[in-house]
């Protein structure tokens, strides 16, 4: 099956521009929830990302016991610590971003994923689903749209081979992934591929090297919990922040911006580039 590559008018327009009555209440809540111990930050870089893509509000559900109660960088974003159940999460809940392996991170995925809104697992929640044949039934079960953002080791997990059997044949390592798991699928990397449910590739021609940073991923998940929860459609969503996620990137690129470069910055640098496109 031949597979197309994205391209900025094809995904540019995707996010309408916004009317003058606009309120935030037309552009969705997203939940983040990840932040297990030691990783509060994967979190937080997931969610500012989100609210720079324009999400109407955010909050972040945080598992380390020692979680802030305000990201001073950013006090836009509401946080809170989950120390039991799920709470009521919104329009697009973004879950796994640092959020470790723990029995609770694994009983907050097994809620997750009987919900009926829109999911992005990212991280831990991909190793957890690897490991859990339970909750990968729920998966597949579910009806709702789901993104699944494996990077090529967590793909591995997911369908239990090598990281190099991944990288030998991506287009079908992104097809079985969508297939098996029955959702959109963005296989990371260079050169990312997205993967519609039916298995319908899309090829990504953005980034650069600069991106092999810490955080990078996260940044990805946030974006599109953002764009879902403005209404574009699942595998758009992913296309257009697959695409963006690589040409902010590459902007800071041609800036000088290269080795050093970081998800923070590239969450700004998207938000550039985003409305540039608006603009036009
Ligand atoms: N500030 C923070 O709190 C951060 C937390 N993070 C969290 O840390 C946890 C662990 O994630 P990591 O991804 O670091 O560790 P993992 O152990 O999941 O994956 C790293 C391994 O995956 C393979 N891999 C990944 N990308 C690859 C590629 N493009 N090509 C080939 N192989 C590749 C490599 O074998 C690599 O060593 C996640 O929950 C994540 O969200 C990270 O996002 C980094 C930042
Ligand atoms: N060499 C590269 N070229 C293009 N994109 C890259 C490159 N290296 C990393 N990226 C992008 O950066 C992101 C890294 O995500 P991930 O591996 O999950 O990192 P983290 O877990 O640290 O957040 C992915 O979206 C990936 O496509």
């Amino acid at each position: 099956m031949p597979i197309s590559t994205i391209t900025q008018p094809q995904v540019a327009p995707l996010l309408k521009p916004r009317t003058t009555d606009s309120h935030k209440g037309m552009f969705g809540s997203v939940w983040v929830i990840g932040g297990g111990s030691g990783m509060v930050g994967a979190a937080l870089l997931a969610g500012r990302a989100a609210l720079k893509m324009g999400a109407g509000c955010v909050h972040i559900g945080l598992l380390a016991s020692d979680a802030p109660s305000v990201d001073f960088v950013q006090p836009e974003l509401m946080l809170h610590r989950i120390e039991q159940g799920l709470p009521a999460v919104g329009d697009v809940l973004a879950i796994g971003c640092g959020m470790g392996v723990s029995a609770h991170a694994q009983r907050l995925l097994h809620d997750a994923l009987w919900l009926d809104a829109p999911l992005v697992l990212d991280a831990d929640a991909l190793n957890l689903i690897a490991a859990h044949t339970d909750l990968a039934t729920l998966l597949r079960e579910r009806t709702a749209a789901t993104v699944l953002t494996p990077h090529p080791g967590e793909a591995a997990h997911l369908l239990a081979c090598r990281t190099a059997d991944i990288q030998s044949d991506r287009p079908a390592a992104a097809r079985r992934l969508a297939e098996k798991f029955r959702c959109t699928v963005a296989l990371k990397g260079a050169t990312s591929l997205v993967s519609s449910e039916d298995g319908t590739l899309y090829q990504n021609t953005t980034g650069n090297p600069g991106m092999s940073a810490p955080g990078m991923g996260d940044v990805l998940a946030g974006m599109i919990a953002a764009f879902l929860a403005q209404g574009v459609a699942t595998t758009d969503a992913a296309k257009l922040a697959v695409y963006l996620h690589g040409a902010a990137g590459d902007a800071l690129a041609e800036f000088g911006v290269k080795l050093g470069m970081t998800a923070s910055e590239l969450t700004d640098s998207a938000r550039h580039v985003l409305n540039q496109w608006q603009t036009k």
